[in-house]
């Protein structure tokens, strides 16, 4: 699904009002219906509704929402904001259309002062006080409005987005101006803000309510960001062909574990083995012998000359890829074996955990990465790798586009909806996973099924984006039957099988 920005999204408007055609009268009226349905699906009639209408074309879905929820016998209040004197003509039309209906309880214009209505936990608050137009963040008298209904504990349902909410970045907004809402009824798309975590506290339930914009303008337009969707990956999937042997399905090699980190080493190497490759070896300190040959027999060991740590950089001449950072620890000497693997490492590299956090520590080698190198940080090790804090995710996902293309590497934003920045400055986002995905060695787990699917023969676009769709999906199906809470790495492993099945 492609994720429009708001200035896209207009120009989609105003195309769909021009090819269907349909007047922009109508189709807030569609969008209307949609919003209304969608609210009569979760509150019955008997919820006394309190709607807050803004100018713009935003106060006019609500407008239309109204009257049409007061056709059905909802008790409305209506209180619109006119504040500058100026209506947008849909929202006037609507005005006019709701007045003349005659049939809601109560409706205000407000010009200058406003004395809020008593709102408690019985009430329905429908916000549509702001939209797609907004272009700064709320002050004043809306500020004021927005704070009173995020202390009141009504039920709020916001139309489009929470108002005082970006479509996009919402890095300098702020944060008590933005209502929080229950459930958010978003119209024809998701939001790029909406993907984004620090943000997930105005949105409550989010449901996409599908308007019928133009098809066309949807599939040509080109657009920086969108999110993965199933479709996209099962097309993605490579067969296995009958003769294949373990000497054609590629050969793996994972740079894994320190003393006391074996566990990572164990977990990135199964899950590699799981993704389908023909043969996984694993670099690893003496000291870990015994536990890996013990945990997983499948692979083929190679030890370091080091007792407790990575140390040497070793030949990948008959390797296909390369995973390495999991569990490594961040020893001198480790970061200097890093480094002169990363130099002599002619295959395809999945850069994980500590060997981010060297890099990070050495940022002058960054420049010396090999074009499309894959990098899976999640949000503290990006920061790190940056070199500068972020304030927003939106910052953060847009430092990480730029350091994709200075760098021509493919960056994994690890979180719910990782964002997989491409070198030419795309952005997919991964719509699998759950938050009991939240636990150590998840991030390991991921390293190794990318690692095993560029070793198998995916391009490294399709090994990022068929690795941390099936990661997610994985995650999916072991919190079907095991519940989020109790989720652990090797669970995601364990149902890795069931997501092959289900999406090949
Ligand atoms: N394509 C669709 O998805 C459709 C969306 N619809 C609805 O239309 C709104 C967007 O409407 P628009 O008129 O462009 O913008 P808003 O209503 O969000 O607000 C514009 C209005 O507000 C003023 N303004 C902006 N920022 C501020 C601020 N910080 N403080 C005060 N005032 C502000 C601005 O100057 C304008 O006057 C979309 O969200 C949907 O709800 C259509 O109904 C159907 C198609
Ligand atoms: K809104």
């Amino acid at each position: 699904m492609k994720i429009f920005t708001s200035a896209q999204i207009h120009e989609l408007d105003k195309y769909t009002i021009e090819k269907e055609p349909i007047s922009s009268i109508d189709l807030m009226e569609r969008a209307a219906k949609a919003l209304t349905r969608a609210i009569e699906a979760e509150w019955s009639a008997d919820i006394p509704v309190v709607v807050f209408a803004g100018p713009g074309n935003n106060g006019g879905d609500a407008l239309a929402v109204s009257r049409m929820l007061a056709a059905d016998g909802y008790q409305i209040a209506v209180y619109l904001f006119n504040v500058h004197n100026h209506l947008s003509e849909e929202c006037a039309t609507n005005k006019q259309r709701l007045i003349e209906a005659n049939k809601i309880k109560a409706f205000t214009e407000i010009t200058m002062n406003f004395d809020p209505p008593e709102l408690s936990k019985d009430n329905l608050v429908i916000d549509g006080l702001f939209g797609s137009g907004l272009n700064k963040p709320l002050s004043g008298g809306f500020s004021a409005l927005v704070r009173y209904i995020n202390q009141s504990s009504a039920k709020v349902v916001s139309i489009d987005i929470p108002s005082g909410l970006m479509c996009e970045d919402n890095t300098y907004n702020i944060r008590q101006n933005i209502v929080k809402a229950d459930l958010t009824l978003t119209l024809q798309q998701k939001k790029l803000s909406m993907l984004l975590a620090d943000n997930q506290c105005y949105i409550g339930q989010l449901k996409v309510l599908d308007i019928h914009l133009s098809q066309e303008y949807i599939s040509q337009k080109d657009c920086e960001y969108k999110v993965l969707e199933e479709n996209d990956i099962k097309s993605r999937i490579l067969p296995r062909k009958d003769f294949s042997h373990k000497g054609t399905m590629g050969s793996a090699l994972l740079i894994a574990g320190s003393y006391g980190m074996a566990g990572a080493a164990v977990l990135s190497t199964k899950a590699c083995l799981r993704a389908g490759v023909g043969k996984v070896y694993v670099h690893t300190p003496r000291r870990n012998y015994n536990i890996m040959q013990i945990a997983v027999p499948e692979a083929v060991m190679q030890m370091d000359r080091e007792e407790n740590y990575f140390s040497e950089a070793v030949d990948t001449h008959d390797i296909d890829a390369l995973g390495i950072g999991p569990g490594l620890g961040q020893q001198e000497d480790t970061a200097i074996a890093v480094i002169a693997q990363l130099r002599r490492t002619g295959c395809p590299i999945v850069v994980d955990a500590d060997a981010i956090n060297i890099l990070a520590n050495h940022r002058a080698w960054l420049q010396q990465l090999p074009a499309g190198i894959i990098l899976t940080p999640h949000p503290k090790e990006f920061d790190r790798l940056y070199g500068t804090m972020s304030n927003s995710c939106y910052e953060r996902l847009e430092k990480a586009r730029k350091l994709s293309k200075v760098l021509q590497a493919y960056i994994i934003l690890k979180g719910h909806y990782s964002a997989l920045c491409l070198p030419d400055g795309h952005v997919e986002f991964n719509p699998t996973g759950n938050s009991g995905m939240a636990t150590a060695g998840s991030g390991d787990t991921l390293t190794g099924i990318i690692t095993g699917l560029l070793a198998r023969g995916y391009k490294s676009v399709d090994a990022c984006r068929v690795g941390m769709y099936l990661h997610g999906y994985a995650g999916d199906l072991a919190a079907q039957e095991l519940g989020k809470e109790s989720l652990i790495a090797s669970d995601l492993i364990q149902y890795l099988p069931q997501a092959f099945i289900e999406l090949s």
